[in-house]
């Protein structure tokens, strides 16, 4: 079955770093959530605004559709910080499969602020993880360490989908 999977966390925790990896490694494609934001969010996060519900609904349904229909499967790198913001994106891919890169703020604060030319000011952080809801003990869900490099992240989670692709098949 052609993977569908969330890389999901807060802003600066490695999702693009590790989705870009992942997708080279499944031979699938890569959905860069950020490349999708409205123009309206993306200046309000320009401008020290943190998104809210309704900045992130009509982005979230647009990233369902493009996962859900990516020929040959698709990795997605996207914050999908709340339950409901993941639920909307099982709705849209029911088999959904999600890696949740765990950071500390302090780490994150420091990431963010050392790429001073991104969109995303190091200020909004704390924001990041006042919404966020960690996805542990949901379905089909994968923890990784932020701290991890980048290749062993990408190992345990090919790891993580051949174990889940043998227990489907009842191996
Ligand atoms: N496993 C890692 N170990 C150390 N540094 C990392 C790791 N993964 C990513 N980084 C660095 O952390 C910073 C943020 O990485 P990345 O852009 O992948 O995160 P992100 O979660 O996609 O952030 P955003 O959503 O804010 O764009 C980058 O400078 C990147 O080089
Ligand atoms: O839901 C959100 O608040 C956003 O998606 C952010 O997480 C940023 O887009 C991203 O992390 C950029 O750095």
């Amino acid at each position: 079955m052609a993977p569908r999977i969330l890389v999901m966390g807060v802003a600066g925790c490695g999702k693009s770093t590790v989705a870009a990896r992942l997708a080279v490694a499944l031979n699938c494609a890569l959905i860069e959530g950020d490349d999708f934001h409205l123009p309206q969010s993306q200046h309000k996060m320009r401008h020290g605004i943190a998104l809210d519900d309704a900045d992130r609904w009509p982005w979230l349904d647009r990233l369902g559709v493009l996962l859900a229909e990516a020929a040959g499967g698709a990795v997605l790198s996207c914050s999908a910080l709340k339950r409901r913001y993941r639920d909307r994106l099982r709705a849209a891919v029911p088999a959904l499969r999600i890696v949740y890169i765990d950071i500390r703020p302090e780490e994150a604060r420091a990431r963010v602020a050392a790429r001073p030319a991104h969109f995303f000011p190091a200020g909004l952080v704390d924001s990041q993880f006042d919404a966020l809801e960690p996805p542990l003990g949901e379905p089909g869900v994968l923890r990784v360490e932020a701290s991890q490099p980048p290749a062993a992240q990408r190992n345990a989670i090919l790891h993580w989908l051949k174990g889940s692709a043998r227990a489907a098949a009842g191996a």
